[in-house]
């Protein structure tokens, strides 16, 4: 048995240092500490020695003078180029001055009451804020990962860090978000060389963006209409950043989803308003299909070179003849080139179809249904490389209703009703990585979520709106050229009325006898077994 007797306690020998080596360490291990604060931030050093310098010299003057002659260069850079102004002066000090007296201050709060602290051999380790970058609209926050986090941990909680630092959208990148700019002239080499350590792979760091002010929370007029379309960058919306989303068209597909009333249709026009220039000349033919019946095409009906607004015959021929340009360019460019490149001759063709749902799932008829579904199969599947492309606009994502979801390419999500339809327009985990599309307030008409080429985060932009009055003067501007149908000597058939609609074969009325009777009572009076 041990009693307390028996313990044995030991304690480290203490050493009794005298007062002035106390304060001699804590003095060498805060100038240590002073010095190295200076060589990691040398532009306020050397600010705060030049401005000490200036104001022992010169009294007050010494530093009043520089301070309005700096604000007076600074005001007229701004104004005469506000890009470079904000990229290479205001944007630094203010993230700087952001990363001090916003971020710094709340940051261990923010980063462990939002879930990403993590805890090592009795320790609370933190992520590391390395860089702050602000522009107009949007911070840049660089962050170091702690050992062991990965990207997804931070977009799994990107809407706690956008409150815990009192904004309302933030999105969460794991590659840098800026692509490094186009270097030319003499010193190219030599930036493009800085370049590459600046937006160099960093897979440690994750970049947090927070927007500071909503640019999405104006209207967003319509773009000019360039003369000569590139439909690899097609300008359609604003981005947070202010900057302009371009749509890469070619050999791609685009579906819109977003439910009604949300601005499916500034998306399609902002489109079709891009395409201007080559409708009328005739780069470009657009083959539209409004199952709505007149609602929302018709004003621009002089930019179409096909329209099917009124009957689902004349939806189900134009789809059909969608097919034959495809076979027929199939057949003629098999082994010539792997895509097609549209010109007068062989224009792009863009089959516009708004509420696909009416197409797809709610139309009645079911051999035509069929038709159409085999058509749109056709397309989707092998139309992109030979210039015939589909842009699809629906309120109801699901596979029930649009079965051909996964054969678009390209996808734009609006403000859709339930956040399981955000990964269905945009792709599994579209939603986690910030794509809140479900969440979009009551104002954000036209304002939508689309993935950038090459990174898998969603960004969120402002699509233009185009108004009545833009789409007159437009048909009045970029008419299809007279022979516009005629692309596969189909003139006409679409200039034509539409043909009515075939009713629908009804069963005979009579009396409800069962099969087996009336094939006995057919049998009786010489008819054909049924
Ligand atoms: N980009 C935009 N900017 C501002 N307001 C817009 C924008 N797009 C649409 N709106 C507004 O939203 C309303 C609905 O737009 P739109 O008809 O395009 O929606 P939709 O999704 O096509 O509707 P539906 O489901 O009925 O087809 C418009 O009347 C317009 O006032």
């Amino acid at each position: 048995m041990t009693s307390a007797g028996d313990l044995l306690i030991a304690r480290p020998k203490r050493f009794e240092l005298p007062v002035w080596a106390v304060l001699l360490g804590l003095l060498l291990r805060w100038s240590w500490r002073a010095a190295w604060w200076c060589l990691r931030h040398p532009v306020a050093t050397g600010t705060a020695a030049l401005a000490l310098t200036l104001y022992v010299e010169y009294d007050w003057p010494g530093l009043v003078v520089p301070v309005v002659l700096l604000s007076a260069a600074s005001a007229v850079w701004r104004w005469r180029h506000e890009s470079s102004w904000w990229a290479w002066l205001a944007g630094p000090l203010l993230g700087s001055l952001r990363r001090v007296f916003v971020y710094r201050r709340v940051w261990r709060e923010a980063m462990t009451l939002c879930g990403l602290a993590a805890t090592y051999d009795h320790r609370t380790v933190l992520p590391e804020l390395l860089a702050v970058r602000s522009d107009q609209a949007l911070d840049v926050l660089t962050v170091r990962m702690v050992r062991g986090q990965t990207p997804e941990e931070f977009q799994n909680v990107t809407a706690n860090l956008a409150y815990a630092f009192g904004r309302r959208h933030a999105r969460v990148y794991s590659e840098c978000p800026d692509e490094p700019p186009t270097r030319s002239g003499r010193l190219g080499w030599l930036l493009r060389a800085v370049d590459r350590v600046r937006f160099r792979d960093r897979p440690t760091v994750v970049y947090l963006v927070l927007v500071r002010t909503d640019a999405l929370r104006t209207v967003v007029p319509p773009f000019p209409v360039p003369t000569v379309p590139d439909f690899t960058a097609l300008a359609l919306a604003r981005r947070e950043d202010l900057r302009t989303w371009s749509l890469h068209l070619l050999a791609t597909h685009v579906l819109v989803g977003g439910a009604t009333r949300r601005g499916k249709g500034s998306v399609l026009w902002s489109l079709v308003r891009a395409l201007g220039g080559g409708i009328a000349s005739g780069l470009v033919r657009l083959w539209v299909i409004d199952p709505k019946g007149w609602m929302e095409f018709a004003i621009g009906r002089p930019m179409f070179a096909r329209f099917a607004c009124k009957s689902f015959e004349a939806m189900a021929d134009l789809l059909d003849e969608a097919v034959e340009v495809l076979r027929e360019r199939q057949t003629r460019l098999a082994g010539v080139v792997r895509v097609h490149t549209p010109t007068e001759a062989d224009p792009l063709v863009v089959v516009v179809i708004d509420e696909m749902a009416a197409l797809t799932a709610y139309l009645q008829d079911a051999d035509l249904r069929k038709r159409i579904a085999s058509s749109l199969g056709l397309l989707l599947s092998q139309g992109a490389g030979v210039g015939v492309l589909v842009v699809a606009a629906l309120q109801d994502p699901r596979k029930e209703v649009l079965p051909f979801r996964d054969l678009f390419p390209t996808r734009i999500a609006l403000g859709l009703t339930e956040a399981s339809q955000v990964d269905m327009v945009l792709g599994d985990g579209a939603r986690n990585r910030g794509a809140l599309a479900d969440q979009m307030p009551r104002w954000a008409k036209g304002v939508g979520y689309v993935i950038l080429d090459g990174t898998p985060e969603p960004i969120r932009v402002r699509f233009s709106y185009v108004t009545d009055d833009d789409i007159r003067a437009m048909a009045v501007q970029h008419p299809a050229p007279v022979d516009a149908a005629d692309i596969l000597a189909q003139v006409g058939r679409e200039t034509a009325t539409e043909p009515a609609r075939v009713p629908l074969p009804r069963r005979p009325s009579g009396p409800l006898l069962p099969e087996s009777l009336r094939n006995l009572l057919d049998r009786d009076n010489g008819g054909e077994r049924r």
